[in-house]
């Protein structure tokens, strides 16, 4: 028997192909892999039943090696692209980059979400990066130590595409988006509009879309976010609050 490496990811759910509708690799076909666990607790946050106990019961522990198995057994070959999103997939080490390896060992591209609470050195061989701090409305607060040595850690490195997503619900929130561009000026800026209820069945595309208003205006009309880029969750209007989308 040869020795078994234990390095097994926590993951709560598996699903696609579905379209990522969020920040620089939106309308792309993605698979998604989400991990169970997170270092916040976003008062808002639409993934919720990763962290706070209530799909317990729906964890795995599985193998990088089985999740492989997995989204093929899901979708075949209709997929170039897997989104590693949780929670968040940065509390996990070894097995995350050795998953990121096997992907790109068969051709397909690694997306991660992350709020940048924490480094991984497997941040350096992902494709896409996306780094999403949370605004006061979030009730988290920021540890600028650790996104500055992110941001210069990943800027210095040069080979992953990396980019801020900053959530805003309130004009509070977007002095906060505000600040952090001018903190990291060279680094692409996506604007997203919170979504207050993720709870709410049926049809909320409307609303979502007078949130996205409302932030084109804010935006318009200020000459420091001429380079930021605003745009709505596209898989919400699509499909609302629906889980596995
Ligand atoms: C559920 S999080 C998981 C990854 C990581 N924990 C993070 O926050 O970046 C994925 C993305 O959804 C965003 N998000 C969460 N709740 C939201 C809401 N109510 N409205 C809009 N975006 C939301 C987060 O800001 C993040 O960019
Ligand atoms: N379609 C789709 N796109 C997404 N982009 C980021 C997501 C996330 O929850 O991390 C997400 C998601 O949950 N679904
Ligand atoms: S950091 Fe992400 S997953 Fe964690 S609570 Fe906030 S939005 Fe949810
Ligand atoms: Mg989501």
């Amino acid at each position: 028997m040869g020795v078994v490496t234990v390095s097994k990811l926590p993951v709560i759910e598996i699903f696609g192909p579905t379209i990522q509708g969020e920040g620089a690799v939106i309308g792309v076909k993605t698979m998604f892999v989400r991990t169970y666990g997170c270092d916040y607790r976003c008062g808002w946050c639409d993934s919720a039943f990763t962290w706070d106990g209530s799909a317990k019961d729906k964890v795995r522990m599985l193998a990088p090696e089985e999740i492989m198995d997995e989204l093929t057994a899901l979708a075949g070959d209709n997929f170039d692209c897997v989104t590693l999103s949780g929670g968040n997939p940065a509390l996990i080490g070894e097995g995350m980059g050795i998953l990121i390896q096997l992907l790109q060992e068969r051709g397909i591209q690694a997306a991660i979400e992350t709020q940048g609470s924490r480094w991984q050195d497997w941040f350096y061989d992902v494709d896409v990066l996306t780094v999403s701090p949370k605004p006061p409305s979030s009730g988290m607060k920021t540890d600028w130590n650790m996104l500055d040595g992110i941001m210069d850690k990943m800027k210095a490195q040069g080979r992953a595409a990396h980019s801020l997503k900053v959530v805003v619900f309130n004009e509070e929130d977007y002095q906060y988006a505000k600040s952090i561009h001018r903190r990291y000026p060279g680094v692409p800026l996506y604007l997203q509009p919170g979504n207050e209820d993720v709870t709410e069945e049926g049809d909320i595309s409307v609303r979502l879309l007078g949130k996205l208003e409302w932030l084109f205006n804010l935006v318009i009309a200020d000459p420091e976010m001429n380079k930021a880029r605003v745009l709505p969750q596209l898989h919400a209007l699509i499909w609302h609050n629906k889980r596995g989308k």
